[in-house]
């Protein structure tokens, strides 16, 4: 039996960030990839340059043809950039009983587009988080959060604690992408810290790498992993991804999901 994972999120029509990194992610791991969508935007390795989200009854309509028809094993929601379209997808999480459930909370592209409004973070709080079986930020999204300032390790792992112990999720995986020094990542998951480490590659083509990492850890999820596997086999994934550049496109590139497949000439 196939296991199933689905993306609640918005698009990237050059492929590294968003549903088109999460599906890939998906089948390049070997795990059935469905999607809703809830934002198209026109963007590429350059930036954003706009979006259009879709409206709620729309992203709901989409949500309950998966879940009547497939049920997915494993559920990631990415952008999700107004309250109404978190409300909804509460809502549906709530419905449908999803209990393997990874919130990346996309608030910032790379190229410093905001692709959440300010009284969104709000709702990601209050309606995702007590509902996620892992939150995965990055240091600006953690900082938005918490409130916290992040400047040192100790500082990350508060943030962690925060999120877990005083608003409700799961595990908080806080990424160190944005960290001085190597590429490590802190896992909170209520009792212990766990540190995911990688060494730091000098290169620009990291367009949808946050993406790409939850994606992982929600198809490992739906396989069948512990939280601490799925995080495990999530870094190694990113981590050979980002470590074997394709090199396209003009600006930040997309991480390269087939490491040992795909080769740019
Ligand atoms: N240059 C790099 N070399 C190795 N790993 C990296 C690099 N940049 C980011 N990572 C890793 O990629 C993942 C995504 O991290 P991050 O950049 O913090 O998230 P986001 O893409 O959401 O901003 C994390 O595991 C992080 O440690
Ligand atoms: C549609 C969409 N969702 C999320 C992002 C942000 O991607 P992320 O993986 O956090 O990394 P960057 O590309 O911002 O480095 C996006 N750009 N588009």
């Amino acid at each position: 039996m196939v296991s199933k994972a689905l993306t609640i999120a918005g698009t990237d029509p050059t492929g590294g960030a968003g549903i088109q990194a999460d599906l890939k992610t998906f089948q390049e791991l070997g795990v059935f990839g469905m999607s809703v969508i809830t934002s198209v935007v026109s963007q590429n390795t350059l930036g954003v340059r706009s979006f259009v989200d879709m409206h709620e009854e729309f992203i709901e309509s989409q949500i309950d043809a998966v879940f009547e028809d497939i049920r997915p094993d494993a559920v990631k929601t990415g952008m999700l950039s107004n309250p109404s379209a978190i409300a909804i997808v509460a809502k549906k999480l709530k419905e449908y009983n999803v209990s393997q459930y990874v919130l990346d909370p996309v608030m910032v592209a790379s190229s410093g587009h905001e692709l959440i409004s300010q009284e969104a973070r709000q709702s990601v709080k209050e309606e995702l988080l007590p509902l996620a079986t892992l939150v995965t930020p990055n240091l600006p999204e953690a900082e938005a959060l918490t409130g916290l300032t992040i400047e040192t390790i100790e500082d990350m792992k508060e943030a962690g604690r925060i999120l877990v112990e005083e608003y409700g999720v799961k595990a908080a995986l806080i990424k160190g992408g944005h960290y001085k020094g190597e590429a490590d990542d802190y896992l909170y998951n209520g009792t212990e810290f766990l540190k995911f480490s990688a060494k730091r590659f000098d290169t620009k083509h990291t367009h949808g790498s946050g993406c790409t990492y939850a994606a992982a850890i929600t198809a490992r999820l739906a396989e069948g992993d512990s939280l601490n596997q799925a995080v495990e086999h999530g870094k190694s994934f990113i981590t050979s991804a980002i470590s074997n550049p394709l090199e396209i496109g003009k600006g930040q590139g997309p991480t390269n999901h087939w490491g040992h497949r795909l080769t740019t000439k």
